[in-house]
């Protein structure tokens, strides 16, 4: 196992039963709060960007993550919404996830035409997140060149509705 694997690994807890009974919850919080792992996994996002005009964060974790990617990429930062946040004309889309369902939004002016859009989020369960954020991003006139997250969770199987994506992941549990 790499050093940056256990670094990772070390640093993300179990919560049983969190939102609801039979879900365990990956918290990142204790990553987060080592500067060591945080710069470590920003870095190391980074290096996956390969060029970008923009990183899309999803609300909310992954706005944590992706903010200091899209600076050390000297990239713009766009963020994906749960509804009703964005002030100005939306896109949206609906999808399902781990523990439940909602809907997102992103700016239908966020991207110049054919940006170079890079997707970072926390963690991949049943890929439902990055899917509609995909979608969004491409339905606002955007490529994505990419995406990446912490942490997937390969038993919930979310790769296989990513075809086409490519799809990077600093650990695979
Ligand atoms: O692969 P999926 O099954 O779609 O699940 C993954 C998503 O679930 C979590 O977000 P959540 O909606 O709980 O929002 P939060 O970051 O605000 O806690 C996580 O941060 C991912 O965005
Ligand atoms: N098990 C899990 N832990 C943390 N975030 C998640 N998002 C979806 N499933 C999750």
């Amino acid at each position: 196992m790499t050093d940056l694997k256990k670094l990772i690994l070390d640093r993300v807890r179990d919560i049983p039963d969190y939102p609801r009974p039979g879900v365990v919850f990956k918290d990142i919080s204790p990553l987060l709060a080592d500067p060591v792992a945080f710069s470590a996994v920003v870095e190391e996002l980074a290096g996956l960007c390969g060029g970008c005009d923009k990183v899309v964060g999803i609300e909310a974790r992954g706005f944590i993550l992706a903010a200091p990617v899209a600076y050390r990429e000297r990239a713009g930062f766009v963020p994906v919404r749960k509804k009703g946040k964005l002030p100005a004309e939306t896109l949206e889309a609906a999808y399902d996830l781990e523990y439940g369902s909602a809907v997102i939004e992103v700016h239908r002016d966020a991207f110049a035409a054919g940006d170079r859009v890079f997707i970072v989020d926390d963690v991949l369960a049943t890929g439902g997140t990055v899917q509609a954020t995909v979608e969004l991003v491409r339905r606002a006139g955007a490529s994505v060149v990419g995406a990446a997250v912490l942490m997937e969770l390969s038993f919930l199987n979310g790769r296989e509705r990513l075809e086409g994506v490519d799809l990077r992941s600093l650990v695979v549990v």
